[in-house]
């Protein structure tokens, strides 16, 4: 195919020649989306291949990003990383698309795919992205969609619509599904050596083309699997897998009243047994990520799914459970939460993160509200006005010893909140969301734990589980 772009896909030359092409620049990419994923995979990308192109829909992305800036907090080597791809020429980024897409060989689409209202995946910018795309498309082009789609996607949405939109047919380009296995706080590891990396394309050649791009960015194993369906279910299936996990920890939680226990210390020594990987109870599951994958599913097939949508039902349940919670410790203490003054503590969806889509923090807030509560929130990640927005008053850590509060929820425990000075406080009673405070000197509640304050026996003491735990240091299970 003679073309002034060597694509990969359809190549008739050898794939040892393909990858010294790809590794001298000569096979250009186009990475759609620079957000909190797509900025890590652009520097990975540009380190590999010296010659990437970002493209995003906000100017003030693309200025940094071409100034060498990484707007992307807490992510350790990223902003090392942009810098130096950015400097070297390797990483440039743009808000057009279309110009992207003519010149590149590689397309990499990493686009926010969130849920409508109304619990249906909305691809509406994954859809301008493949518009760009397909302005640009080329005979031996690899599309590879990293963002999660529902199954099906690549083969019955990105196809014909980039067939219908570039003139091209079918097999005259690739798709592949490669997923963005990543947690945010530690992307580039993630990207580069955590994960086998997960492949599948729409025919084998895609396939082949994606392994072979993949065998450059990671250490890691590179697991072609049967076709992109395939690899859109197993991304799926990770995170179903830990919505139904959380939610199986959370429903336990609710029992520690019940039971007298302490949930989280029978979870622990639960895990014990390598079958067994309980996750950990909290206020909620949040992020534009695990608390939507579900409805990808449910959304697209005829079968029931009575467990994920019952695992989704417990989730969304523990903001207002959290909430009680703090109203019923109130009264145990012979207070009303009706006129209280609480401290949400941490409103993004989980530590470290800047990102509130589903947060918890929103429910437990409504949930307080509706109490009569008066709510702060503080959160070191946010901005007056983002917390403002979830209803509640905004306060900085730093004004919180000043301000005459009754009680406290923990959401998201930030490792700023570890300085806390409890003392300023006086009387304070508080729900733990995520049992990072143990004996604070006040009245505290921890979300499965149960009572954490001086009078409870396991404040301090060496627990079984924690004994146990310690002893069986092999066995594996999530973060809390
Ligand atoms: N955040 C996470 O932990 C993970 C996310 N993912 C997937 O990656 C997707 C993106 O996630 P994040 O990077 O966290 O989102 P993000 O919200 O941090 O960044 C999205 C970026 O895309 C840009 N954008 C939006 N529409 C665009 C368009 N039409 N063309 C070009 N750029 C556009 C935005 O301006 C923003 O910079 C998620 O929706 C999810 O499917 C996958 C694994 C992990
Ligand atoms: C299967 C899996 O671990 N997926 C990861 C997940 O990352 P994400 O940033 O959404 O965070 P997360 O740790 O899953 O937490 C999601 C939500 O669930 C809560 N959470 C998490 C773990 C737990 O045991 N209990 C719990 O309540 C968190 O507080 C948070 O509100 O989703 C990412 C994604 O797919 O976007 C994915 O790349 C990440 O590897």
């Amino acid at each position: 195919m003679s073309r002034e772009r060597p694509g990969l896909y359809g190549s008739d030359r050898s794939p040892d020649e393909q990858t010294r092409a790809l590794r001298a620049g000569e096979v250009p990419v186009a990475v759609y989306g620079l957000g909190k994923m797509g900025l890590p995979l652009a520097a990975v990308y540009a380190r590999a291949t010296g010659n990437v192109t970002g493209v995003d829909i906000s100017e003030d992305v693309v200025r940094g990003v071409n100034d060498g800036e990484c707007h992307v907090a807490k992510e350790p080597g990223l902003p090392e990383l942009v810098a130096e791809q950015a400097e070297r020429g390797a990483l440039r980024a743009t808000t057009d698309g279309v110009a992207a897409a003519e010149g590149a060989a590689i397309h990499v689409i990493i686009v926010p795919t969130p849920l409508t209202d109304d619990r249906e995946p909305d691809l509406a910018a994954f859809e301008a992205v493949l518009d760009s795309i397909s302005r640009g498309l080329a005979p031996g082009d690899l599309v590879v969609v990293e963002c999660t789609v529902p199954p099906g996607t690549s083969k019955d949405l990105v196809v014909p619509y980039l067939a219908d939109r570039s003139g091209l047919s079918a097999g005259e380009f690739g798709v592949a599904f490669c997923p963005e296995r990543t947690s945010s706080g530690r992307a580039l590891r993630d990207i580069t050596e955590s994960h086998p990396k997960i492949v599948g394309g729409v025919d084998a050649e895609s396939t082949r083309v994606a392994a072979l791009v993949y065998g450059e960015l990671t250490a890691n194993e590179v697991i072609p699997v049967r076709d992109a369906t395939t690899a859109e279910a197993v991304k799926l299936f990770e995170g179903v897998y830990r919505d139904v996990n959380i939610a199986l920890a959370n429903e336990l939680a609710r029992l520690r009243d019940d039971l007298g226990i302490d949930v989280t210390e029978a979870i622990d020594a639960a895990n014990t047994q390598p079958y067994c990987d309980i996750h950990a109870p909290g206020p909620g599951v949040g992020g534009h990520c695990i608390p939507w994958y579900p409805y990808f599913i449910t959304s697209r097939v005829a079968a029931e799914t009575p467990l994920l949508l019952t695992a989704r039902e417990v989730n969304d349940s523990m903001p207002t459970f959290t909430a009680d919670k703090l109203r019923d410790e109130l009264a145990a203490a012979g207070r009303d939460i009706e006129g209280a003054t609480v401290a949400v503590l941490g409103v993004t969806y989980r530590p470290g993160v800047a990102e509130t889509r589903a947060t918890p923090a929103a429910g437990v807030i409504d949930r307080l509200n509706e109490l009569g509560a008066t709510v702060l929130a503080v959160d070191p990640m946010l901005s007056d006005e983002v917390v403002a927005s979830f209803g509640a008053a905004p306060v900085s850590l730093a004004d919180l010893p000043t301000r005459a509060i009754d009680a406290a929820v923990v959401v998201t425990p930030h490792e700023e909140f570890d300085d806390i000075d409890w003392t300023a406080f006086d009387d304070l009673v508080v729900v733990d969301g995520r049992g990072t405070l143990g004996d604070i000197g006040h009245r505290v509640y921890e979300i499965g734990g149960g009572p954490r304050d001086e009078s409870s026996a396991d404040a301090d003491s060496e627990t079984v589980a924690e004994v146990a735990v310690e002893a069986d240091s092999s066995h594996g299970g999530p973060g809390r």
